[in-house]
């Protein structure tokens, strides 16, 4: 069997493996003990060493952990911080998410294949109707926005050079990882955050623990019945991912309405390769934003002429080091 296919075989093995090692603490074990051999993790975590060693076997056949002649284990230097949940680019907690979630996202899946998205939607309720039903869940979603969004912002707000931007719009910006991000680099900016009403209270407690009164406001509507608010800079983070050509197109368009000449609209999503061969993350995420959303990921290109579409030049993308990237317009 090509490895590949073994991998794509038992991959469902991978990601509980990750999942049960996470939970036992092993990653956080390694990243302080790198060299530990199964003993010593087995003694120090208290848990069944013949479990772990098999357990261990498994991710060292991922190479998601590294074994060496003597048996000591350590993690991959370019894996560590996303195994070791005191890391900001911790990953495990995503996949508590995708385990969750997954049962039921293939059960909605196979009944899509049999009768289509469209007649099976009609019968669920509306992605942000559902997300949104009570503060619990409402609580839940903006927290794991930000765990998705947070740490990248630093960077997607570096790439998009905003020294001479003023006024942020920061479309869809849920409870602000962006924003919060964009302000710490940018001395002179202030952001609005244009969201639904259930997310107000939410960005108000963003406000308060960054102290951000004053710069970073909010501002309720939909952004399907309700103008944008002005400024010089729109942002789209993970928001045109989640709906289709059509409906992007009419945001952007109410964006560069919204925009003061000379502004720039900054799309930032993950993105298909050219070929639309991969990577797989993309390629898995979209998979499930059929599910989760009316929406899917694209290609730079296909970015780029939305942009263009809806009247906005200079396009450019700016690639970050992690999976979420930016496609650059600009107003002239
Ligand atoms: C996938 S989240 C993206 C959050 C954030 N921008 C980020 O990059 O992490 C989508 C956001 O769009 C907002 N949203 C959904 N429908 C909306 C609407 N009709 N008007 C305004 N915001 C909306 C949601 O409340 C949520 O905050």
């Amino acid at each position: 069997m090509p490895p590949e296919l073994g991998t794509a075989v038992f991959g469902v093995y991978a990601t509980r493996a990750l999942h049960l090692a996470d939970k036992a603490g092993v990653f956080v074990y390694l990243a302080d003990h790198g060299g530990a051999t199964s003993g010593d993790v087995g003694g120090a975590l208290g848990v069944d060493r013949e479990t772990l060693e098999r357990l261990l076997l498994v991710l060292v056949s991922l190479r998601v952990v590294e074994r060496d002649g003597q048996g000591g284990h350590r993690l991959p230097e370019d894996a560590r911080p996303y195994l070791d949940k005191r890391e900001p680019q911790y990953v495990l907690g995503f996949v508590d998410h995708l385990l969750g979630s997954a049962a039921e996202q293939f059960g909605v899946l196979a009944d899509y294949l049999a009768r289509g998205k469209k007649a099976v939607d009609a019968e669920r309720p509306a992605p942000f109707d559902e997300l949104y039903r009570d503060v619990a869940s409402t609580r839940r979603f903006l927290d794991a926005m930000w765990q998705l969004s947070f740490h990248v912002s630093h960077e997607l707000a570096g790439l998009a050079e905003l020294g001479e931007a003023r006024r942020l719009v920061d479309v869809g910006g849920a409870s602000g990882p962006f924003s919060v991000a964009a302000l710490s680099i940018y001395p002179e900016l202030t952001s609005t955050v244009f969201d639904l009403p259930e997310v107000e209270q939410f960005l108000k407690e963003t406000v308060d623990r960054y102290r951000l009164e004053g710069r970073l406001g909010f501002a309720s509507g939909s952004f399907f019945t309700d103008p944008l608010p002005e400024g010089d800079t729109f942002a789209f983070g993970y928001i045109l991912s989640d709906w289709d050509d059509k409906t992007c197109a009419a945001l952007l368009r109410k964006a560069y309405d919204a925009c003061v000449p000379g502004g720039r609209v900054l799309v930032m999503e993950r993105l298909f390769d050219e070929g639309r061969t991969g990577p797989l993350p993309t390629a898995v995420m979209n998979l499930s934003m059929h599910f989760e959303t009316e929406g899917r990921h694209r290609t730079p290109a296909e970015y780029t002429d939305l942009l263009r579409g809806a009247g906005f030049t200079e396009c450019a993308v700016r690639r970050s080091s992690a999976d979420k990237h930016l496609v650059i317009g600009r107003r002239v």
